[in-house]
């Protein structure tokens, strides 16, 4: 599942996933997390030299219940302050750094194992899981986006979130490998006119189509086998 800031990743992935029985792993999480070890120790977030020389430090540990996910770094909780404002501030530098990206995309995938779940972030149809089942590109109108995340932040605006999450936007499509961007075989779902229960109902939908063609697929391929082996004999 990847898209933009507000589109509903983290609420749509966490329903498809309760919905089905898989685990979910939140990487924006993994990507705050590291943000926030780097401000703690100090290290010169304009400097990206000085950021992939200590990228490979801090333990990131994700829990991928959907219904309780956790993020801790070297044992300590940080759920909570790696929502705060300073860290979502400087997620985008950090986020850019090459060595960063190599780090947590192979920690992703180590998680991701072989499958049984649902991933969020902004690469993850182009890079993290290229081979997944069913890939999803959530859209929302910027004012949808901005009304929502405004929503949970108490005393913010819906003007001041939009151009905030603008920034971002462009901060985070600037880079060679643009995380923005579509993978090869996603589906758009452009959620603004759409409650939170449809978004999920119409993802279930996708998944349970994929399956069955897959399902029809390897029964095509099984049906060949038996036919070469009938050839063959
Ligand atoms: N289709 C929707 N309709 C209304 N509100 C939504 C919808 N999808 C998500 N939301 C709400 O918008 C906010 C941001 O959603 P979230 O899942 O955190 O987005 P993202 O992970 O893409 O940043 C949440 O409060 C969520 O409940
Ligand atoms: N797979 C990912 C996930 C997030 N990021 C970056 C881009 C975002 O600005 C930050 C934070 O991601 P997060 O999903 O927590 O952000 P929002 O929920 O959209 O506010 O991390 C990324 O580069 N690649």
């Amino acid at each position: 599942m990847d898209g933009p800031s507000g589109s509903g990743k983290s609420s749509v992935s966490r329903g498809v996933a309760r919905a089905l029985g898989l685990r979910y792993l939140d990487t924006g999480a993994m990507y705050r997390a590291m943000t926030w070890w780097m401000l703690r120790q100090g290290v010169d977030l304009a400097d990206p030299a000085a950021v992939a020389a200590r990228c490979g430090e801090p333990r990131i540990e994700s829990g991928t219940d959907p219904d309780a996910p956790t993020i801790h770094v070297d044992g300590v909780d940080v759920a909570g302050p790696i929502r705060e404002a300073a860290v979502t501030a400087a997620v985008s530098a950090v986020a850019a750094v090459p060595e960063v990206r190599v780090r947590l995309v192979a920690l992703q995938r180590e998680i991701a194992g072989t499958g049984d779940i649902v991933l969020e972030g902004r690469d993850i149809g182009t890079v993290v899981c290229p081979d997944a089942t069913v890939k999803v590109y959530l859209t929302a109108s910027a004012e949808a986006r901005a009304r929502r995340r405004s929503a949970e932040v108490a005393g913010s605006t819906v003007a001041a979130q939009q151009e905030a999450m603008a920034r971002r936007d462009a901060l985070d499509s600037t880079r060679k490998t643009d995380p923005l961007s579509m993978a090869a075989g996603a589906v758009e779902l452009d959620t603004t006119a759409l409650s939170l229960d449809e978004v999920i109902a119409e993802v279930l939908r996708l998944v349970a189509e994929r399956r069955s063609s897959e399902g029809e697929s390897e029964a095509n391929e099984l049906r060949s086998g038996r036919d070469h082996v009938r050839e063959r004999t």
